[in-house]
């Protein structure tokens, strides 16, 4: 599991560690992480050109140190100081102890350099890039350097992930003694390039859980369901999937295709799709409807190419099982009938239908995905799974932590393969996991499958997609 936690969190970490430490000693674990990361980035140190970008805090220090020891092993390093008279004092003299320099003309040493580190701002940033450093944000993207940020991308807001006005683009980020959300939460994400953690003994004092966290395979081969000796296809689970429609029976057929794939036992269609499903999936068992009079279910899914059905919709939110809604199944839907119900209820929105559902602009929830999907969890009482680029899945309980999905493709961005992931997390209800589990281990699979059906770069179907979730599968059980 890979935690995150806030700035405010990690400043009374450090303070509690650094009053039993010797004074520099975080900070100098933080440089030495770093310019190891460095070292290893550039490959030969001995003759390249580093130029640190240093703001008036301590993450300007924190370059600042870096750059002092690879000065030491032969780097020709330049600071570039943005607020002279308040550069990290101590840092200073340390890069000019080992012969680094301050730049005189900042843009001729960033035209040349091999690296850049971005020392402006750490987790005591606010808002954008301030005017002064965004020229030289532009000069350092503008060459051929590898941009390596300190703690954090500059100009990006360490707790939420947002992005207000310019910020530095990284190759790299190097960050101290945990995540920070905004490494794992889209916007600020994509400017992170690849995150690297540095320890610098700050777990003891970290609180646990933390706020945000995401899974690695460890964590998912955990969860995912198994049948045991004395399982049959109803032990296992069935699911309902109540989907598809006259003008929309794809959705119904790939929402099953994902289902099947899920661990139920058994997956059962209700609605007006039967003929398209049984075609492709003559394991499925048809209904034509109402889905109460379908057979049991341990889930439903309600939702995906639905049309317009209110009436379904609450049919399904009145059974007593958790109940996955997603698409057209989210249109009519009422915070109090949510918040009522006895089971479990997830709901899979996008950025535009969890706009609709907050009643503000779909840029407003892709700029603020962490606030978005806590106000919407808390609003509806139910689990909210906000798909896109960083998919993130809240619990109603504000305390439980947030789940970041740390796998996916842009190549996901394709019709129909959110029905094939609402069909996944359905199944997955059915089988048992709770609903936080069930969104977050379907995303991990569902993004997992969609890298290996897109390979190196090459577009997929949604049902390329779902046939690959086997394949995830297996290799999250049995890496390597
Ligand atoms: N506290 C500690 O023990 C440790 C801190 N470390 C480093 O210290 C950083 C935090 O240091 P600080 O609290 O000094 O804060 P920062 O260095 O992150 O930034 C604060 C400074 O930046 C200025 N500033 C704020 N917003 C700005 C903007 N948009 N544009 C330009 N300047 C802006 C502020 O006026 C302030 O002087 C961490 O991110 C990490 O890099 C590490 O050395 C590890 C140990
Ligand atoms: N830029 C992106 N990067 C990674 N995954 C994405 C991106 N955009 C969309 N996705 C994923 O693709 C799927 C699309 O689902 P959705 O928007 O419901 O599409 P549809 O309704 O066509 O099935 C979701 O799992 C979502 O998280
Ligand atoms: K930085």
């Amino acid at each position: 599991m890979r935690s995150a936690h806030h700035a405010e969190t990690v400043r009374h970490a450090e303070a509690e560690l650094m009053a039993r430490l010797p004074e520099g000693t975080l900070m100098r674990r933080a440089a030495a992480g770093l310019a190891a990361v460095c070292a290893d980035l550039l490959g030969r140190v001995y003759g390249a050109r580093v130029v640190l970008l240093v703001g008036s805090g301590d993450n300007g220090g924190d370059a600042l140190y870096a750059g002092a020891l690879l000065a030491r092993r032969g780097a020709g390093v330049s600071a570039v100081p943005l607020a002279p008279g308040r550069t990290h004092a101590g840092g200073l003299a340390a890069l000019t102890g080992a012969g680094g320099r301050v730049a005189d003309d900042p843009f001729a040493v960033l035209a040349t350099a091999d690296l850049v580190l971005d020392g402006i701002t750490g987790i005591g940033g606010r808002g954008g890039l301030r005017p002064d450093a965004v020229p030289l944000a532009r000069a350092a993207r503008g060459s051929d350097a590898v941009i390596v940020a300190v703690d954090l991308p500059s100009g990006t807001e360490a707790d939420s992930g947002e992005v207000r006005g310019e910020a530095l683009r990284a190759d790299a980020t190097v960050t101290f003694g945990t995540y920070k959300p905004g490494l794992l939460i889209d916007p600020a994400h994509t400017y992170a390039g690849t995150v690297r953690l540095v320890d610098i003994g700050l777990g003891p004092y970290l609180p646990d859980p933390p706020p945000l966290e995401a899974l690695q395979h460890q964590d998912v081969a955990r969860l995912l369901p198994e049948p045991s000796g004395e399982s049959d296809k109803y032990r296992r689970g069935v699911v309902g999937i109540v989907a598809g429609s006259a003008r929309y029976p794809g959705a119904a057929v790939l929402a099953v295709a994902g289902a099947l794939r899920g661990g139920a036992g058994a997956v059962r269609y209700v609605g007006h799709a039967a003929d398209a499903v049984i075609a492709r999936f003559p394991e499925a068992l048809v209904h034509s409807g109402p889905p109460a009079r379908a057979g049991q279910v341990q889930a439903w899914v309600v939702g995906p190419g639905l049309g317009d059905d209110p009436d379904v919709v609450r049919e399904v939110l009145e059974s007593r099982v958790p109940v996955l809604v997603d698409a057209d199944g989210l249109r009519p839907l009422d915070p109090a009938t949510v918040r009522d119900r006895g089971a479990a209820t997830l709901l899979t929105p996008h950025a535009g239908e969890a706009a609709a559902l907050l009643g503000v602009s779909r840029g407003r929830v892709e700029a603020a995905r962490l606030a978005s999907v806590r106000e919407l969890a808390a609003r509806f009482g139910a689990t909210v799974l906000l798909k896109g680029s960083t998919t993130l899945v809240a619990s109603p309980d504000g305390s439980v932590p947030v789940r970041v999905n740390p796998m996916g493709t842009p190549w996901l961005a394709t019709a129909g393969s959110g029905d094939v992931l609402s069909g996944l997390a359905g199944s997955l209800l059915a089988a048992g996991l709770g609903a936080a589990d069930a969104g977050a281990v379907a995303a991990y699979l569902h993004g997992l499958a969609g890298r290996d059906a897109a390979g190196r770069g090459v577009p997929v179907t949604s049902f390329e997609v779902a046939d690959a979730v086997g394949g995830a599968w297996g290799r999250v059980r049995s890496p390597g």
